[in-house]
C-alpha cells in the first residue's frame, strides 16, 4: 500500500525511454539543414531542460556558436517545425515505457492516490509521448514545460498540484531522474525518489541526494 495521496512523475528516463527516437528526430531535422548529426551520448546528456534548449544544445555543438546566440538564430526558428515534423513521425518507433510503469500507475490509482506529470517537456510533445504510450488517461493532471511562465526547477507546477489536490507536501512525492526533479521536489518542500536509468546531464544520481533511489518504480506500491 503506497502511503502518498499525490504522486508527481518527471516523463523522459522516469516513465518513458524517449532518448533514441529523440536523437532520431533531432538528426532527421539536421540532416534537412545539411548539418552533421549528433550522438546518443550527447542527447542524453540534453534531456532535461525542454525540447527547444536540446535544440539550442545540439546546434550551439554543431556551429561552435554560444547558446544565447544560437537562441536568438534564424536556424533556430527554421529548424523547430521541421523537428516538430520529424518527431510526430518517429514518436512511438523507438521509446517504451519503463518496465513495470503501467501496472504500477494502475495499482496507485487503484489505492485512489492522485498521478501527474511534472515534466519539462513542451505540451505538444508530452502530450505525443502519453498517447502513443496509452497512458494519458491514468493522470488526473499533466504540467509540461510550457504549461506556467517558469519550469523545474522552479517548485510552481508542483506547487499547484499541491494545491488543485488539497494535499500536504509531505503526503505527496515526486519521482524522477535528474537533478532538475530533486532540486524541484526540494523546493517545494515534498519528498523525491529516483530512478537510476534515465538522463541526469551525465552525473551520478547519488550526487543528487534523494530521499531514495529506487531501481524498480513498482517499490512504489510498497512506500
Ligand atoms: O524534455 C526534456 O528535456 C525533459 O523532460 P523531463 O522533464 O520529462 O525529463
Amino acid at each position: 500500500m503506497s502511503g502518498f495521496d499525490l504522486v508527481m512523475f518527471d516523463l523522459d528516463g522516469t516513465l518513458v525511454e524517449t532518448a533514441p527516437e529523440i536523437m532520431d528526430a533531432v538528426n532527421d531535422a539536421l540532416q534537412r539543414f545539411s548539418l552533421p548529426e549528433v550522438t546518443q551520448k550527447q542527447v542524453d546528456d540534453w534531456i532535461g531542460h525542454g525540447t527547444l534548449e536540446l535544440l539550442v544544445k545540439a546546434l550551439a555543438q554543431i556551429t561552435g556558436f554560444a547558446p544565447e546566440t544560437v537562441r536568438a538564430s534564424a536556424l533556430l526558428n527554421q529548424i523547430v517545425p521541421v523537428y516538430n515534423m520529424a518527431y510526430n513521425a518517429r514518436c512511438g518507433t523507438r521509446s517504451h515505457l519503463y518496465p513495470q510503469v503501467r501496472e504500477t500507475l494502475v495499482a496507485l490509482r487503484e489505492q485512489r492516490a492522485r498521478l501527474v506529470v511534472v515534466t519539462n517537456k513542451e505540451s505538444r510533445y508530452t502530450q505525443v509521448v502519453l498517447d502513443v504510450h496509452q497512458i494519458t488517461s491514468l493522470f488526473d493532471m499533466v504540467i509540461s514545460g510550457d504549461t506556467f511562465a517558469t519550469k523545474k526547477p522552479s517548485p510552481v507546477g508542483v506547487n499547484s498540484c499541491l494545491e488543485r489536490f488539497s494535499v500536504a507536501p509531505e503526503r505527496a512525492l515526486f519521482v524522477g531522474d535528474s537533478s532538475i526533479d530533486v532540486a524541484t521536489a526540494r523546493a517545494a518542500g515534498v519528498p523525491v525518489w529516483m530512478l537510476p536509468y534515465g538522463y541526469n546531464m551525465g552525473e551520478p544520481i547519488a550526487a543528487c541526494a534523494p530521499d531514495r533511489v529506487i531501481q524498480d518504480i513498482s517499490l512504489l506500491l510498497n512506500a
